[in-house]
C-alpha cells in the first residue's frame, strides 16, 4: 500500500499510469470531502449509470456507505474465508491511495458478503451470488459524523490514457452528485407463497425429537416466503422504508444484476475500529406488546423464559470462547437485556474486546460463522441436520454482511430479516433457534413476525 497526500486524482493518475508496463495493473484511490447529500439521492443515481449498488447504513452510528459501480470484486468460490483474506490483501498490496482522513470507511473500502454455508449445493435462485463476495466501488459515498466523503477508485494499467479516465470520472461523479430524485412507487404485491409450512413445521418437531437423542442442543431453521409484485420492485424506496421502520438496525442492500439482497439486520456479528472489538449475542425472541403495560409484560417474561434464556445462552457461550483467543480483554455482562424492534424484541447481551494485534477481522469471522444464533449447538452436528433437512437455500441470508476498509477497521452483521429481490418478485428468508421444548406452532409463528421488517416495506 503507497499513501500519497496532497496530490489531486488526476495527477496521481497520470504519474501512475506513466510508471505502469502496458499489462500491469493498479487500483488507485482518492478520498475527498464533500458538501453533505442525500445518501439515497445517490443511491438512486447508480440506477440511472447502470452500475451495481452497494449499500451499509449502522444506524446505531449513523454511519452510512453508498457504493456505485465496482473498481475490483473479488469473487470467491471456494469455502475458505482465509482466501478471500489473501486476495484482499493482494488487491491492497500496490494500491496507491490518496486519502488525508484517518475516518474508518475512507480510502480503500470494500463492501461484501458471503454464503451461509458454501458446503450446500447451490439452487439457481442463488446463482449471481457467489460463496464469498467483496466489491470496492467505484465510487464510495461515506456519511458519518465527522462528515461526507466521496472516495473514487479505479483499476489502471499502462496502456489507460489518463486524461479519458478522468473526464468519465468526472462525467460520472457530477451525475451521482447532482441527482434529488426518488421513486417512491410502493410494491404491490399479487402473489404469496409460504414455501411449505407445514413440512417445515414437521421439520422442527423432527429437530426437537432429534436434540432429544443428545447429540445435539440447538438447530436454527429457516424457511422462506415468495413473493411476487405487479411490477419491478424500486429498491431505493425499500432502503427508505427500511430506515424509517427499522431504526436499530443495520441496513443493508447489495445488487447484481437484476438481483439485489436486502435486509435490516439487528444482529451485528463483529465491529472492529482500531483496537475495540464489539460482538453481539442476539437470540430469544417475543413479539411487542399492544401498548407499554402488555410490552412490559411480554418482555419480563422473555427475560425470564427458560427455552429463550437457553437460545441465548449458546450463543454467549459460544462467541465468548470463540472471541477470546482475539483479545487481550473481554467485558460480557451476566444477563441478556431487551433488545426491542418495530415487531418484536429480543435477548441481548453485548461483547467488548481490546483487539489483540496480528488478527484480522476475517479470523473472527472465519471463527464466529455461523454462531449458534443462525446455526446451532453444536455447530457441526447443527449444521449437517440444516444441510440435509431445510428445503431452503439460504444463499447469504444469515451469512455476515459488512464492510472493510485498508486500514483493518469494518464492521459485519448477521443477514438475517433480509431477502434476495428478483425484478418483480422477492424470496424472504426467517428462522428460528430450535431447542428441546420447542413447539413447531410457536416456532412458526416467530418466523411469521420475523417476516415483518422486509414484508412491510414489500407492501405485505
Ligand atoms: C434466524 C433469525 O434470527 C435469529 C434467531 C432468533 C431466535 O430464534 O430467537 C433471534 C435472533 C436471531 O439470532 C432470523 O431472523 O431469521
Ligand atoms: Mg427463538
Amino acid at each position: 500500500m503507497i499513501e500519497v497526500k496532497e496530490e489531486t486524482l488526476e495527477s496521481t493518475l497520470i504519474r501512475v499510469i506513466q510508471g505502469l508496463h502496458s499489462s500491469e495493473s493498479r487500483l488507485v484511490s482518492f478520498t475527498k470531502k464533500i458538501q453533505p447529500l442525500n445518501p439515497l439521492h445517490f443511491f438512486e443515481a447508480g440506477l440511472t449509470l447502470h452500475m451495481n449498488r452497494s449499500y451499509w447504513h449502522s444506524t446505531i452510528d449513523d454511519f452510512v456507505m453508498v457504493g456505485i459501480g465496482s473498481a475490483v470484486s473479488i469473487h470467491e468460490d471456494s469455502q475458505a474465508i482465509s482466501s478471500l483474506e489473501e486476495k484482499w490483501e493482494s488487491v491492497l498490496k500496490e494500491a496507491v491511495i490518496n486519502n488525508p482522513y484517518q475516518i474508518p470507511g475512507t480510502g480503500i473500502a470494500a463492501i461484501g458478503g458471503m454464503a451461509f454455508d458454501p458446503h450446500k449445493p447451490k439452487t439457481a435462485l442463488w446463482n449471481k451470488f457467489t460463496n464469498n463476495e467483496l466489491r470496492v466501488p467505484t465510487f464510495l459515498l461515506l456519511v458519518n459524523q465527522q462528515g461526507t466523503f466521496l472516495t473514487t477508485t479505479i483499476l489502471v494499467d499502462g496502456m489507460d490514457d489518463p486524461k479519458l479516465l478522468i473526464r468519465q470520472l468526472a462525467d460520472q461523479e457530477k451525475a451521482l452528485l447532482s441527482y434529488q430524485n426518488i421513486d417512491h412507487k410502493k410494491p404491490v404485491i399479487v402473489g404469496r407463497e409460504e414455501v411449505e409450512p407445514e413440512q417445515w413445521k414437521e421439520t422442527v418437531k423432527h429437530a426437537t425429537e432429534y436434540i432429544a437423542k443428545g447429540q445435539v442442543e440447538k438447530i436454527v431453521l429457516a424457511r422462506e416466503l415468495r413473493l411476487t409484485f405487479s411490477e419491478e420492485v424500486g429498491l431505493t424506496d425499500v432502503i427508505k422504508q427500511l430506515i424509517d421502520t427499522q431504526p436499530t438496525s443495520y441496513i443493508f442492500a447489495y445488487e447484481k444484476g437484476t438481483d439485489c439482497f436486502v435486509g435490516a439486520s439487528p444482529e451485528r456479528l463483529i465491529k472492529l475500529e482500531g483496537n475495540q472489538l464489539l460482538s453481539t449475542c442476539l437470540a430469544g425472541t417475543a413479539p411487542r406488546g399492544r401498548n407499554e403495560l402488555e410490552d412490559d409484560k411480554i418482555g419480563y417474561q422473555l427475560l425470564h423464559d427458560e427455552k429463550n434464556l437457553q437460545e441465548h445462552d449458546f450463543v454467549v457461550q459460544m462467541i465468548k470462547n470463540s472471541v477470546e483467543e482475539f483479545c487481550q480483554k473481554m467485558e460480557i455482562p451476566k444477563k441478556p437485556v431487551l433488545y426491542r424492534l418495530r415487531n418484536l424484541q429480543h435477548l441481548y447481551t453485548p461483547v467488548r474486546g481490546i483487539f489483540k494485534e496480528g488478527y484480522s477481522i476475517f479470523d473472527v469471522i472465519e471463527k464466529l460463522h455461523p454462531t449458534p444464533a443462525l446455526g446451532g449447538e453444536p455447530r457441526k452436528e447443527a449444521l449437517s441436520y440444516i444441510r440435509e433437512s431445510e428445503l431452503l437455500d439460504r444463499g447469504w441470508y444469515g451469512a455476515p454482511f459488512g464492510w472493510i476498509d485498508s486500514n483493518q477497521n469494518g464492521e459485519f452483521a448477521v443477514a438475517i430479516r433480509s431477502g434476495l429481490i428478483q425484478g418483480n418478485t422477492a424470496s424472504l428468508f426467517a428462522g428460528c433457534g430450535v431447542v428441546r421444548s420447542s413447539d413447531p406452532e410457536a416456532e412458526f409463528e416467530e418466523t411469521r413476525i420475523k417476516f415483518l421488517p422486509m414484508l412491510t416495506v414489500l407492501g405485505g
